[in-house]
């Protein structure tokens, strides 16, 4: 038997542990003693957490009842992040990860591996500018994939999108364990902006307009699809051009807004929790859950396009057609096309060569 001022030393060290303890002393729990849980769900990895994108959406996921337990990944500042959302009482179990020495613990047996790593854009930067930092980034994040979770779903959130995806694919390739059905770009924010700014000009709810968002996730690969608007709706030449321009740019209009501080993340955590908890919902075996994300494919000719796929156990299940373009979205499309193809080129020669 523990007298209580052992047991209350022993809670103390707990609440304060050196960093390559973390993932030990946080499997004890708060009590000290037991393993807390136990709720059914999903493991969850976030690799980037603590950034600007990471400690918002790991709070989104952390209240998401399909999540049993949630790793929390960063290089630095992840036993701050994990202490505090360990506090909340909802059911997933928070375990932080700090550098690339517990990378493998963080990534082992994770259904699902979400990847807002990497450096943000500066006004007056493309997402490309961003190619030579975030590309080294997704390859050492990717190759623990391979390592720990091959089956594991990834959502890549890490920009240049256009080009991390495909670089994720040949990380995955030269392993071996390349499944193109489980590896998607997250293009959600691109949805997320059309469906309200699109609500804005009609002047509906925001929850009940739905834009596909098709090509890719850069400037003008960023197709919205207009003319297949839920609720059918009809816009005037110069409607069109104002929400194609502005759902294309609505990126740079939050890197400007932040002045050098960074780009969109808080829209970002929302709409990467909302396609995650599809993914998860899918895992479980939901039916009827069409969202658009950046995959391989076949709706085009280039080897990988965002359009709206359905998701099921095995992630990507189907790909569905683009459906009808009407002349604006199918020259839209032709610049979109062209820009992805070097964009894409751009990211399977970093692996291979
Ligand atoms: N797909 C999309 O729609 C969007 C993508 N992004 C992209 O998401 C990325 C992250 O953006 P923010 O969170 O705002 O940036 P941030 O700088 O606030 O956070 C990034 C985090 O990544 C961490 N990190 C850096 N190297 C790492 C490594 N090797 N392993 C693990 N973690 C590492 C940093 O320590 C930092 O905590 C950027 O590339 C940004 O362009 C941003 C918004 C939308
Ligand atoms: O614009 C950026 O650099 C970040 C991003 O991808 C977005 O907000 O869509």
């Amino acid at each position: 038997m523990q007298s209580s001022s052992e047991r209350i030393a022993r809670i103390a060290s707990h609440l304060h542990p050196p960093s390559s303890q973390m993932e030990e002393t946080s499997l004890l729990g708060r009590s000290g003693c037991r393993a807390k849980g136990g709720t059914p769900g999903f493991k969850v990895a976030i690799l980037g957490a603590a950034g600007g994108i990471g400690q918002p959406l790991a709070m989104l996921m952390k209240m998401n009842p399909l999540v049993s337990v949630l790793h929390l990944y960063d290089v630095v500042n992840t036993p701050g992040v994990t202490a505090d959302l360990s506090h909340m009482n909802t059911g997933a179990v928070v375990r932080g990860f700090l550098g690339q020495a517990q990378l493998d613990n963080a990534l082992t047996g994770m259904d699902l591996v979400i990847i807002p790593a990497g450096v943000p854009r500066k006004p007056g930067m493309t997402r490309d500018d961003l190619f030579n930092i975030n590309a080294g980034i997704v390859r050492t994040l990717c190759e623990g994939v391979t390592r720990c979770c091959p089956n594991a779903i990834v959502n890549l959130i890490s920009n240049p999108v256009n080009s991390t995806v495909p670089i994720a694919a040949e990380v995955f390739k030269k392993a071996g364990t390349y499944n193109p059905r489980r590896l998607l770009g997250v293009t959600t924010l691109d949805v997320a902006r059309a469906n309200t700014f699109v609500a804005e000009v009609l002047g509906l709810d925001p929850r009940n307009v739905n834009i596909p968002v098709v090509g890719g996730h850069a400037g003008v690969t960023i197709l919205p699809l207009l003319s297949q608007a839920t609720p059918p709706s009809s816009f005037t030449p110069e409607e069109v051009a104002y929400l194609t321009e502005r759902i294309q740019n609505g990126g740079t209009e939050v890197v400007e807004a932040k002045a050098g501080t960074g780009s969109a993340t808080l829209s970002m955590a929302y709409a990467a929790a909302q396609f995650a908890d599809a993914c998860l919902r899918g895992l479980r075996g939901d039916v009827g859950i069409v969202e658009c994300s950046y995959v391989a494919s076949q709706v085009t000719e280039l080897p990988f396009f965002a359009s709206r796929v359905r998701l099921g156990r095995g992630g990507v299940e189907e790909l569905l057609p683009l459906g009808p373009l009407n002349e604006f979205e199918r020259a839209g499309l032709e610049k979109a096309k062209k820009e992805l193809t070097e964009s894409i080129h751009k990211g399977v020669s970093f692996i291979k060569s």
